[in-house]
């Protein structure tokens, strides 16, 4: 896809599912637009309807001046790789993406009930029934990302959106890499980020492992479990897994046994993900339909 400029070569995508998303060759003309979803740091998402199949999608235009001013065009088009080729009911679909001279236009699913960071903001902290639920969401999620090589690397509230029926769908695949091989690179946002990526040392899938107890902390707590005020304490309190589990809320022991066992800085010590979904404290609590009611 051209996300750079028009004479750039064009990245092939290689299986039959993305060939056919990319037949398609969507054209704004083949969208109505409605009201605005909300705006990124590129650009602003529009709920829109496509005409030939009244589908209702989340159309996300994005600038190119922007991205390349920003030098993300490389980060863009992985994410529009990896995200196209996911079929899973928690993540967000990418069903395809089209351009024009100045903007990049990705045809995502419609959310429904908008961003999970705000359900947390509003709620401060989420029962034990509605977070494990969305824990064992996500590691179904995250286990089958792992089947296809994908590393989200990037797992936090603000990655995750709320579908129709309550269901959390993984939305941001910015930093995720299709990797056979252990990585190097320094990427994520600082709260979330396993010992070994603040070290920059090689990783592999368990940092999303990682990810997953800092999410669970914070949907229990309300807020991330290593965070300071400085960024250098953050490190410092990741280094040494400075875990504490405040009096308030009260929280059962087998959450915490859980999040203990998934915060381990030696990062093949970490729980494997079919292992937190047996872990007692997600069988007794999830909801067995993986959907949250409030
Ligand atoms: N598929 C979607 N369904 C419903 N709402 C969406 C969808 N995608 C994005 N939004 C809304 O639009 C907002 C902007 O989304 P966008 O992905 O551009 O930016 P972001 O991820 O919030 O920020 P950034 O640009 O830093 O990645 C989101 O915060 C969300 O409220």
């Amino acid at each position: 896809m051209a996300v750079a400029a028009e004479n750039q070569p064009q990245e092939k995508i290689t299986t039959t599912e993305a060939s056919a998303v990319e037949k398609r060759r969507w054209t704004l003309n083949d969208f109505d637009i409605g009201k605005p979803l909300g705006r990124g740091k590129f650009g602003h998402v529009y709920l829109a309807r496509e005409k030939r199949s009244n589908q209702i999608v989340a159309l996300k235009v994005l600038f190119k001046s922007q991205l390349q001013q920003s030098q993300v065009e490389h980060q863009l088009r992985r994410e529009v790789e990896i995200q196209s080729h996911l079929r899973h009911s928690n993540i967000l679909r990418l069903y395809g993406y089209f351009y024009d001279q100045k903007r990049i236009y990705l045809v995502l699913e419609y959310a429904p009930k908008g961003e999970l960071y705000k359900e947390l903001q509003k709620c401060k902290y989420f029962s034990e029934r509605r977070a494990a639920t969305y824990i064992a969401s996500l590691a179904r999620a995250l286990i089958y990302c792992h089947g296809k090589h994908v590393i989200h690397r990037d797992i936090k509230p603000e990655n995750l959106l709320i579908g129709a029926q309550g269901e959390l769908k993984i939305a941001d695949f910015g930093w995720s890499v299709h990797t056979f091989n252990r990585r190097r690179t320094m990427c994520g946002t600082l709260d979330y980020l396993s010992p070994e990526m603040v070290e920059s040392v090689e990783h592999d899938a368990s940092v999303d492992i990682w990810s997953l107890g800092v999410l669970c902390y914070e949907f229990l707590y309300g807020v991330p479990p290593f965070e300071a005020k400085e960024h250098s304490d953050t490190y410092r309190r990741i280094m040494q897994v400075d875990l504490k589990f405040p009096p308030r809320p009260i929280i059962s022991s087998t959450a915490k046994d859980l999040i203990s066992q998934m915060l381990v800085k030696e990062c093949s010590q970490r729980l494997p993900l079919h292992k937190v979904l047996e872990h007692p404290w997600i069988v007794q609590n999830s909801e067995p339909s993986g959907v949250y009611k409030s």
